[in-house]
């Protein structure tokens, strides 16, 4: 385990505990996987689009900054109303991928559509996170790439201006985003195309939902009535105004702050549908002792400072299984997560980080293949160390909140996709 050295400079952090319950009304930043997708789909549309409230971060600006180099009009500078007006995608260009699993499985489909040459490269690490099913997906419908290193980036995308497009085969029990990344793309290929997954089950199904949602928003004629099969007709995609939501998933350790204080935190500017996995959310906190309602002020959960163990399939969701080992670990009865060995492939091995960072604070914690076992101890301080994962950084902070001295050797990597956290946290806490 361990990542390759990061080039950001390192930022120790303190989580501060919580001496009284935590009481908040937030307004967060919105989606990742929202503000992704609608720079995408306004990349390729016919005219202009606008993204209101986008998320400010690492990943998202650095999905702006690669479809820019590509050709497209991307203006990012008012925070509150993002710009997108398509323009030919050409080459050369080079797209910076970070750690960004949107970036580095979302773009490489829109490259195969420029004319000319588009090479991608990232974070050392992000070498490592699966890529091979999506690069036989590409070539078999008629893309050609260069894989320059030994694994699957560095590469080069050798586009001609046109995807062929068809039926193609893909395993993507390895992550969502495989399957999310060719059916964004699709309206623009010649025949459009139908993706069928075969393999262990893909997780994340609420991303993919996601995705078919907002295509069919851009004007895309999408069947994905099969199980395991999505097919999207080719046609062009219509410029429009996106709303993008807040990050259900950044708020999370917001929420189980809630829940470990017994106090209340309420997320404003929460919408009454919502593309993202609200009910499941809503489902976990509560059999873990929180009360989740929906108001006019926004999504609040309440807390009684008793916070109760939980065996859960994740794969859904498996993001939260960072914040969710977190409470796990200060429950009144043991824990079992499972269907989450794909997060191994996250910006870390998840898995493997969250055993050995919590059994340095004195955990009972065993992984499995495919999740973890927690049976809750008493936690003392230490160093926790977050491998450039933002939501290490989450877990951390959740657990500092009663454990005094949790020491972050880097609370920095929360930049992927909130910057604000030290600092809305602190304030949270502190009630500063
Ligand atoms: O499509 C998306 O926006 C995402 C899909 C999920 O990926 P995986 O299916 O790889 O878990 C999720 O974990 C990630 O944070 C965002
Ligand atoms: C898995 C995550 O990110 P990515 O989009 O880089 O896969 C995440 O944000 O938890």
């Amino acid at each position: 385990m361990g990542n390759l050295t990061a080039t950001r400079p390192s930022q120790p952090w303190t989580a501060p505990t919580a001496s009284d319950p935590v009481t908040a009304t937030l307004r967060l930043p919105g989606s990742k996987s929202m503000t992704a997708r609608a720079l995408v789909l306004s990349a390729l549309a016919a005219g202009p689009s606008t993204l209101a409230r986008p998320l400010r971060a690492r990943d998202t600006e650095l999905m702006a900054a690669g479809l820019r180099g590509m050709g497209a009009h991307v203006s990012i500078s008012d925070d509150e109303r993002w710009l997108v007006r398509p323009h030919p995608l050409v080459g050369p260009a080079h797209v910076d991928v970070g750690l960004a699993g949107t970036v580095m499985r979302f773009v490489p489909p829109v490259a195969g559509l420029a004319d000319g040459q588009v090479t991608f490269d990232g974070d050392p690490y992000v070498r490592t996170r699966p890529l091979g099913p999506l690069i036989a997906a590409l070539r078999s419908l008629g893309v050609r790439i260069d894989v320059t290193g030994s694994g699957s980036l560095p590469l080069t995308v050798l586009g001609t201006g046109r995807i062929t497009g068809g039926e193609v085969v893909i395993d993507a029990s390895a992550s969502s985003q495989l399957v999310s990344g060719l059916l964004l793309a699709a309206p623009r290929f010649d025949r459009g195309v139908v993706v069928r997954h075969v393999g262990p089950p893909v997780p994340s199904a609420p991303h993919l939902r996601m995705t078919v949602q907002m295509l069919r928003a851009a004007g895309a004629a999408v069947d994905d009535s099969t199980p395991d099969v999505w097919a999207v007709e080719p046609g062009p995609l219509t410029g429009r105004a996106w709303e993008i939501e807040p990050d259900l998933s950044g708020a999370v350790p917001f929420f189980a702050a809630a829940l470990v204080t017994g106090g209340e935190v309420t997320l404003q500017g929460w919408p009454h549908s919502s593309a993202q996995p609200v009910e499941q959310l809503r489902s976990l906190l509560q059999r873990m002792g929180g009360e989740v309602t929906l108001s006019t002020d926004g999504l609040t959960v309440r807390g009684t400072g008793v916070v109760h163990g939980l065996t859960a399939d994740l794969s859904d969701v498996g993001e939260l299984t960072l914040v969710l080992t977190a409470l796990a670990m200060l429950a009144d009865s043991p824990s079992v997560f499972t269907g989450v060995g794909h997060i191994r492939g996250h910006e870390t091995d998840r898995l493997a980080a969250l055993a050995r960072e919590f059994s340095g604070l004195g955990a009972d914690i065993t992984e499995t293949p495919d999740g973890l076992e927690i049976r809750p101890r008493p936690l003392r301080g230490g160093t926790f160390r977050t491998y450039q994962d933002h939501r290490m950084a989450h877990a951390a902070a959740v657990t500092g909140l009663a454990v005094p001295g949790i020491e972050l050797d880097d609370v920095g990597c929360t930049s992927k996709t909130m910057p604000e956290f030290p600092a809305l946290w602190s304030a949270m806490v502190t009630g500063k």
